[in-house]
């Protein structure tokens, strides 16, 4: 099964359904003929119908009855009952992608049927940009080809990796996550330049553009991170008065401690 000519279904329409729907138009991965979206908010959904001209319906049943993928973008807490509603709805020819936190593939294979093709993803709200980093793993089920077109479908809204399901709770931690531990860093970083006398719009831009030129470093580089801060740190220069007041207040630990209790929630609420 290619993405190609396939028709798409999203359940749920909100921040990452919408970001989903507007990246898999933009990469032409389907056409809008080919996509069938449904959630209980109509006036979203009649506004998206207008923009993106896809199909539209409040009714789950005509986003799973005329799909051969769908992805679920519904919160966690409310997946269970949304299955349920639509279990009937599903066969063998079709492929589930949830993009739920903490939701294990197994717990959609119990609420639909034991063989159920199931494929899990975690990407982050970056997709609204094409700039998410996805992570996909596979359902017991679910074939080599099912994660293919997984990893088309979210390498059309960023990067997107293949992972083994127990690791999807660490990835929720770093990259599912990590988007609002980056936020508030560059409002703070924005700050200091306003406290330093620049204005609000050149500091956090000022910010934002260093935060990216320093992620596409290291992902083109492949340095280390550390050698990389090494090439800015003159000795007794600016910069390293900088880094040095970030060690004392605990920066390191405080990520690494954002990730974990990430993480850690993502396992609760997958039990
Ligand atoms: N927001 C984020 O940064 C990320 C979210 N996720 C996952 O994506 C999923 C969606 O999250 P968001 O888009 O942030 O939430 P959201 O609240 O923006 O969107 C959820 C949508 O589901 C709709 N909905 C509620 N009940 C429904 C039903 N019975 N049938 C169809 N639609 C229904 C809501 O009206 C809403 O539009 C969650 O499972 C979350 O864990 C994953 C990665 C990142
Ligand atoms: O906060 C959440 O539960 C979702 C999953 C990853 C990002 N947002």
């Amino acid at each position: 099964m290619h993405l190609e000519n396939k028709k798409v279904g999203i359940i749920g329409t909100g921040k990452m359904g919408q970001s989903l729907l507007r990246g898999i138009i933009r990469a032409g991965k389907a056409k809008p003929a080919n996509i069938y979206a449904s959630d209980v908010y109509e006036p979203a959904l009649q506004a998206l119908k207008s923009e993106l001209g896809i199909n539209v319906s409040t009714n789950n049943f005509d986003t799973v009855d005329n799909s051969d993928l769908i992805i679920l973008a519904v919160k966690p807490q409310i997946l269970r009952n949304v299955l349920r509603g639509f279990a009937d709805h599903i066969n063998e020819h079709k492929l589930i992608i949830s993009i739920a936190a903490g939701v294990p593939a197994s717990t959609i294979e119990e609420e639909l049927h034991e063989d159920t093709r199931v494929i899990r993803v975690m990407p982050n709200i970056a997709a609204t940009v094409g700039e998410a980093a996805s992570a996909v793993s596979t359902g017991k089920n679910a074939s080599a080809e099912d994660a293919e077109i997984a990893m088309e479908i979210f390498s059309s809204v960023g990067s997107a990796a293949l992972v083994p399901e127990h690791l999807m709770d660490a990835v929720t931690g770093v990259s599912g996550s990590g988007p609002a531990y980056i936020f508030p860093v560059i409002e703070a970083m924005a700050d200091g330049g306003v406290l330093e006398g620049l204005d609000r719009e050149s500091a956090q831009k000022l910010a934002a553009q260093t935060v990216l030129g320093a992620a596409k470093m290291v992902l083109e580089t492949k340095k280390h991170p550390a050698e990389l801060k090494d090439m800015v740190t003159s000795p007794a220069g600016t910069t390293i008065h900088g880094v040095h007041a970030l060690e004392k207040n605990g920066v390191r630990a405080a990520f690494t401690d954002a990730v974990m209790a990430s993480a850690k929630r993502s396992r609760e609420m997958g039990k």
